[in-house]
C-alpha cells in the first residue's frame, strides 16, 4: 500500500475533524513564520553589536537595543509557547479521535463478516487482534507525524529556505543541494527496511496467537506436562522475532550514521561559504550566525526525517493489514430483502454441496426436507457433516451448489438477522459470556423480566442450583461447570422462544438426571416448532418424526426409528453399536433381576 492510498484511506476518518484540522494549518503556518524571527534577530543584533564597536562605542549606546531585543525574543518565544500548545493539543486532539474511529469500524466490519472469515489464517483470535492494535497504532503514528511533526516541521524548513535563497542565492544552493542525497538515503533505507517490518509483523502475531493458545490450552499442556514442549515453541518464534528486531536495528544505524554525515558536511560547507563572504565583503558578520541558525531550521526536519520514514514505513505495512479487516467485503453477510414476521420452519435442502474455506470438503449432493412443526434428526458418525447442515441452515456459511429452501423461498433471500431472530440454537459446548448468570441468560432477550428469566432457568433445571450459590444469580457464569453452562444455553434458548430450534448434542455435558430433566423440558417446547437435533445419544432421536443418516458429507438413509431399525443399513450398525456400549444386555438383565425382586417382596 502507498502513503499517497493510505492518506485516501484516512480522508473519510478525518473529514469529521476539518475545523481541526484547519485550525491545526493555520498554527503551523504561524508557527513557521515565527521560527524565523530568532537568526533576524540574532543578524541584526550582531551587525548593531559590531557598528557599535567599529564606533568606539559600547554599553551605555547599546543598552536600549539589548533590552528590546531581549523583549522581542522573549515576547515571541511566548507567542510560540501558546501556537505549540495549540498545535499538539489540536494535533492530538485528531489522533485520539480519529484511532477511535478506525477501532469502531473494525469492530463493526468484523461484527458483519460470515464465519468464514475468521477461520483464514491471519484471521485467527491472536493475529485478528494484533493487526487491528498494531494497524490502529500505526495508522494514529502516522496522523501524529502529520500534524506534530511533518507538518510543523517541515513547514519550518521550507520557509527557512526560501529566506536563505532571499538573503544570499549561494548559500541558499548549498542548503539545497544537502536535501536530495538526504532523501536518497532514507529512501534506501526505508525500501531495505520494508521487507524485514513484514517479516516483523507476521513474526509478532504469531508469537500472539502462541501465547493465546497456550492460555488457550493451559489445561491439556499440563496434563500430558508439555510445558517444556509449549516453551520450546514459543522460544524458538522469539528467536526470530529477536533476529529480527536486531536486523532492522543493524539497518537503521548504519544509515543513520551516514545520513548525520551528510548533515554535518552542509554545515561545514555553509560555515566556509559565510565566512568567505563575509571576507569578501559581501555580506555582514551577522549574517554566518544567520544563514547557520537559518540552516538548522532547514535540517532539523532532516535529522527527523529517518524517524519519520521508519514509523511511516511501519504505518504502510501494518495499515496494509489493517485495512485489510475493512476491506475483506466480499465476506461480508448479504441480507436478503425477505422479513417475515412468523417463520413455519419448512427447510429443504436441493442437491447440496459445500466446502469449508479451508478446503475441507463437508457436504456432497446432500437433498432432504426438514418438515415444519416436527422433529427431525441428524444421525450419524463423527465428521459426518451433521454440524455443517445446521451451519447452513442459519446461514452461517452458504452452499457451494444446490439450493437451501425455507418456507418455499432460498434461504439467501432472507435476512440474514431476521432469521436468526427466529431460531435457537443449542451446540454441544456453548459460550460464556463474561458476567453474572443473569446476564448471560438474558442474552435470549435483552427485554426478559427477572421473573421470566427465573421461569427460563426453571425450565433449564438451573434455579436450585443458582439459589445455592453464595451470589445466586450475579454469580460469575464462567465459573459453572460444563454441565451448568450448557443448561445457561438452554435457559437462553427458552427465554428466546423460537419457533425453529437446532440441538447440536444439547446434553452432551449432562449428568444422567439432568439429561432426563432437559429432555423433558425439551420434549415441552418441541411442540409445534420446528426442531432438529443432533445426538449421538440414540434416546434422543428415537421419538423424531423423521430421521436423516450422514456418512462422509452424503445423507444416506431416512426414515423414521423403526423404518431405519428394520432396513438394517448404517442406522442399524450405529443402534447395534451404541447398545453394545452401553451394554444393554446387562443392563436389561438388572432390570429384571430388579424387577423380579420387586414381584417376590410384593408377593
Ligand atoms: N469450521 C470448519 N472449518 C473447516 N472444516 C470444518 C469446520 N467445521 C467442520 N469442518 C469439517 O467438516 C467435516 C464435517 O464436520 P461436521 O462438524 O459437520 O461433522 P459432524 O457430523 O457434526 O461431526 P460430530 O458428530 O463430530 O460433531 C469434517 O471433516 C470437519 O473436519
Amino acid at each position: 500500500m502507498s502513503l499517497w492510498q493510505i492518506i485516501r484511506r484516512l480522508l473519510p476518518f478525518v473529514r469529521p475533524y476539518r475545523s481541526l484540522v484547519i485550525s491545526t494549518l493555520l498554527l503551523t503556518l504561524v508557527g513557521s513564520l515565527a521560527a524565523q524571527v530568532n537568526p533576524f534577530v540574532l543578524r541584526y543584533t550582531v551587525d548593531t553589536v559590531q557598528g557599535l564597536l567599529n564606533r568606539g562605542q559600547g554599553l551605555a549606546e547599546g543598552w536600549h537595543m539589548l533590552l528590546w531585543v531581549s523583549g522581542l525574543l522573549l515576547g515571541k518565544e511566548l507567542i510560540n509557547t501558546g501556537i505549540t500548545f495549540g498545535q499538539k493539543y489540536y494535533g492530538e486532539k485528531i489522533r485520539i479521535s480519529v484511532s477511535g474511529a478506525l477501532a469502531e469500524a473494525a469492530v463493526t466490519k468484523i461484527l458483519g463478516y460470515e464465519l468464514g472469515f475468521f477461520s483464514e489464517g491471519g484471521n485467527q483470535t491472536g493475529k485478528l487482534q494484533t493487526r487491528i492494535d498494531r494497524g490502529v497504532e500505526s495508522l494514529m503514528k502516522l496522523v501524529q507525524n502529520f500534524f506534530i511533526d511533518i507538518l510543523p516541521l517541515f513547514a519550518n524548513a521550507i520557509v527557512a529556505l526560501v529566506v536563505m535563497f532571499f538573503a544570499n542565492k549561494w548559500v541558499g544552493m548549498v542548503a539545497l543541494a544537502v536535501l536530495p542525497v538526504y532523501f536518497w538515503l532514507s529512501y534506501r533505507q526505508a525500501d531495505r527496511l520494508n521487507g524485514t517490518r513484514r517479516n516483523l509483523r507476521s513474526l509478532r502475531e504469531e508469537k500472539n496467537h502462541g501465547l493465546i493458545s497456550i492460555i488457550d490450552s493451559i489445561v491439556v499442556i499440563k496434563s500430558f506436562v508439555r510445558e517444556a514442549y509449549e516453551g520450546d515453541k514459543q522460544l524458538a518464534v522469539q528467536d526470530r522475532l529477536e533476529e529480527a528486531q536486531l536486523s532492522t536495528r543493524r539497518t537503521n544505524f548504519r544509515y543513520d550514521g551516514l545520513k548525520t554525515f551528510v548533515e554535518q558536511i552542509g554545515v561545514v560547507a555553509i560555515i566556509v561559504l559565510t565566512a568567505y563572504l563575509v571576507l569578501d565583503g559581501q555580506i555582514s558578520i551577522g549574517a554566518i550566525m544567520f544563514h547557520i541558525l537559518l540552516f538548522n531550521n532547514v535540517s532539523a526536519p532532516i535529522r527527523q526525517l529517518h524517524r519519520i520514514y521508519d514509523e511511516m514505513n511501519e504505518a504502510l505495512t501494518y495499515a496494509e493489514g489493517f485495512f485489510a479487516i475493512l476491506d475483506a467485503d466480499d465476506q461480508t453477510e448479504r441480507p436478503g430483502p425477505l422479513r417475515p414476521a412468523h417463520l413455519y420452519g419448512r427447510f429443504e435442502l436441493r442437491h447440496v454441496d459445500f466446502t469449508y474455506p479451508s478446503g475441507t470438503a463437508a457436504l456432497h449432493d446432500v437433498s432432504m426436507t426438514i418438515e415444519a412443526g416436527k422433529t427431525t434428526a441428524l444421525v450419524g458418525l463423527s465428521g459426518a457433516g451433521k454440524s455443517t447442515i445446521i451451519n447452513l441452515l442459519c446461514e452461517f456459511y452458504r452452499p457451494n451448489g444446490g439450493t437451501v429452501l425455507l418456507d418455499g423461498q432460498p434461504l439467501s433471500e432472507y435476512d440474514t438477522h431476521a432469521l436468526r431472530q427466529q431460531i435457537g440454537l443449542v451446540l454441544q459446548k456453548n459460550h460464556i459470556f463474561k458476567g453474572t448468570i443473569e446476564e448471560n441468560i438474558r442474552y435470549g432477550n435483552f427485554a426478559a423480566t427477572q421473573a421470566e428469566i427465573e421461569a427460563a432457568a426453571r425450565q433449564a433445571y438451573l434455579h436450585d442450583q443458582i439459589l445455592d450459590l453464595p451470589r445466586g444469580y450475579q454469580s460469575d457464569a464462567q465459573q459453572l461447570s460444563g454441565g451448568q453452562q450448557q443448561r445457561i444455553a438452554i435457559a437462553r434458548l427458552f427465554l428466546k422462544n423460537p419457533p425453529i430450534i437446532f440441538l447440536d448434542e444439547p446434553t452432551a455435558s449432562l449428568d444422567a438426571i439432568a439429561t432426563e430433566q432437559i429432555k423433558n423440558s425439551l420434549d415441552a417446547i418441541k411442540q409445534g416448532r420446528t426442531v432438529v437435533i443432533i445426538s449421538h445419544s440414540l434416546a434422543q432421536i428415537v421419538d423424531s418424526d423423521c430421521i436423516y443418516v450422514m456418512k462422509k458429507g452424503e445423507m444416506v438413509e431416512s426414515g423414521t426409528h423403526l423404518q431405519l431399525y428394520e432396513k438394517r443399513g448404517t442406522y442399524r450398525e450405529i443402534f447395534d453399536a451404541s447398545a453394545r456400549s452401553l451394554n444393554i444386555e446387562k443392563l436389561a438383565k438388572t432390570m429384571a433381576d430388579d424387577g423380579d425382586e420387586v414381584l417376590d417382596t410384593a408377593l
